[in-house]
């Protein structure tokens, strides 16, 4: 009875956890330890198809497609890194990491062959602006949750986002674009934080600080074997 009276006074009951599907386990690994006991959820490894479009989209997207496969309620996120020289792009369409070391292969590549004559044509700092392409390397790291209630109900989406810029690879290679991303007002790239320090200002920690708060408002109960 008791029990009773507690869920009808606060918020809605889920008769099962929140399941957080991802197939990236570095992402889970974050989640779990950014989140603690705040959010009280499982995972699923599912890699769930992307639709072309803003992150916001993608992770809706995504969050229905994982509702239907779970039949519960859903978390889901997407993220992205954006280079404002490129006005934010490539964003979702490319695996920065791949786009970086190709270029930087290639650079190196025309480096050696065409290095002698090319530098006597356009000089250093042509060339420094060749290798680079863009002046701008500030860029920021934007991270798109999104939660359904379930396969019939419409996803809410949490965004957080991190500025930085793009710099030359430093720090352990684990995690996607970490070792090329450095948060503005740091020394260091994300690879090279400890992890703690990164989960503090990443654009994931920032876009759970909202989910955090959405779970505290809404007051959701969920049903445990034993309630
Ligand atoms: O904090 C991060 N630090 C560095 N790299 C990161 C981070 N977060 C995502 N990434 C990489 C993984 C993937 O190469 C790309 C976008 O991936 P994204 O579609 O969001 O993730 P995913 O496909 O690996 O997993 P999921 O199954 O959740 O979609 O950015
Ligand atoms: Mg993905």
């Amino acid at each position: 009875m008791e029990m009773a009276a507690a869920k009808a006074a606060s918020g809605l009951v889920l008769s099962r956890p929140v399941t957080f599907v991802t197939g990236n386990a570095k992402k889970l690994e974050e989640v779990r330890a950014i989140l603690g006991q705040a959010v009280p959820f499982q995972s699923l490894k599912l890699d769930l198809p992307e639709l072309q479009g803003e992150p916001e989209e993608i992770s809706k997207e995504k969050a229905r497609l994982a509702a239907v496969e779970v039949k519960g309620p859903v978390l889901v996120e997407d993220t992205c890194l954006c280079f404002n020289a490129l006005k934010g792009l490539p964003g979702p369409y490319m695996k920065i990491s791949e786009v970086y070391h190709f270029c930087m292969y290639f650079c190196v590549m025309i480096l050696a062959v065409f290095c002698k004559w090319f530098l006597q044509k356009i000089g250093h700092e042509g060339l420094n602006n060749l290798l680079m392409a863009y002046e701008d390397k500030s860029a920021y790291a934007l991270c798109a949750f999104s939660f359904a209630l379930g396969p019939d109900a419409e996803p809410i989406t949490f965004l957080g986002k991190t500025l930085g810029k793009i710099v030359a690879a430093r720090g352990p290679n684990d995690f996607g674009w970490d070792p090329i991303f450095q948060p503005e007002g740091y020394e260091q790239t994300y690879a090279e934080m400890p992890k703690d320090e990164k989960n503090k200002i990443s654009h994931r920690s920032r876009a759970l600080d909202l989910v955090k708060s959405h779970f505290a408002e809404a007051g959701y109960i969920f049903e445990t074997n034993d309630s």
